[in-house]
């Protein structure tokens, strides 16, 4: 059998190591950490993304503020207000959820964070930094939280055949990079990709990431690999409910030497990294104010 590695149970651990970090930051430079959430418009699956993403930062003292945008904004408006945030002292991270209405540029609005601020990881600085190595980015919170869980099974990355299915900027670029950083030999493929099945059989590790429901099968994963399951993918079942399935056909997989379920994988350590990186976001600027309080 498979080795289900639980991400909630990681998350906790992450979130738990977050609250001291907050409470150090507030007892020590009198510093509240806080994050900014905005929301355009009224997509019912981010509704639900940013109430978890409030609740868990409430759960680790995490002030979190909420901006919500009708469909209609312009995205000057929601630029004035970026610029507002980027602006005030008190914001220490700032998310504007994805997907954005049409209308609105996501790469104009994501280039007009604060690096220092952008705790998502998309700010083309940020991304320069992850991709360059230089480090002291922020880094992208789904992928952050994919190596954080195969840190716990894997202890040295090196050398190991890594197939990252998808590549978007929000998972499988980063996934990709975070990967090669720890010298694993990366292979990134997508839906396009000709001989997926047998390029997946050859990886010790699989990310999956291309959100399409149960696209990995039993057969395309090697006995004894670690596999990450990104997708969450809402399916209609016959009964008229509807169920989420990841990427992977997790119940073909017993072969695999560890395995993430959906949900409860990948999803709640979005959550925590992203909390993560807005406590280190918080904790560089209180440096930064004060150069002598560590
Ligand atoms: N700027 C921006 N940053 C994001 O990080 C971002 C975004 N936009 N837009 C949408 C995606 C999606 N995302 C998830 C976060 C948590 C779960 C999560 O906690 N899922 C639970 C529940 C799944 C369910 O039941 O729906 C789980 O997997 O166990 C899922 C998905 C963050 N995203």
């Amino acid at each position: 059998m498979a080795q289900i590695l639980q991400g909630d149970l990681v998350a906790r651990e992450v979130l738990d190591s977050v609250s001291q970090r907050v409470s150090r930051l507030s007892d020590t430079n009198g510093v509240d950490a806080c994050l900014a959430v905005v929301l355009v418009g009224h997509d019912p699956a981010s509704e639900i993304y940013v109430r978890r993403k409030q609740k868990a930062a409430r759960s680790v003292g995490i002030r979190s503020l909420e901006y919500r945008l009708d469909e209609e904004t312009s995205q000057q408006g929601l630029l004035d207000l970026v610029h507002k945030l980027n602006a005030d002292p008190a914001v220490h991270g700032i998310l504007v959820q994805l997907p954005l209405p049409s209308h609105i540029a996501g790469d104009v609005i994501l280039g007009a964070i604060a690096p220092q601020k952008d705790v998502d990881g998309f700010h083309p600085v940020n991304v320069g930094r992850l991709s360059t190595g230089a480090g002291g980015g922020l880094v992208p919170c789904t992928p952050l939280g994919c190596v954080m869980l195969l840190e716990r099974v894997i202890d040295d990355f090196r050398g190991l055949k890594a197939v990252v299915i998808g590549k978007s900027n929000i998972v499988g670029k980063p996934a990709a990079l975070l990967l090669l950083d720890r010298e694993c030999t990366v292979t990134v493929t997508h839906i396009h990709t000709r001989g997926l099945p047998d390029i997946a059989r050859s990886a010790d590790i699989i990310i999956a990431a291309a959100g399409s429901p149960r696209l990995v099968r039993g057969d395309w994963v090697k006995p004894g690999a670690v596999v990450i399951d990104v997708g969450i993918n809402r399916i209609a079942l016959e009964d008229g409910t509807s169920a989420i399935v990841g990427d992977v056909a997790l119940d073909e997989c017993d072969h695999a030497a560890v395995i993430t379920p959906v949900p409860k994988g990948v999803g709640p350590m979005t959550i925590a990294c992203l909390l993560k990186n807005t406590v280190h976001a918080a904790e560089a600027m209180a440096r930064a104010r004060e150069p002598a309080v560590q």
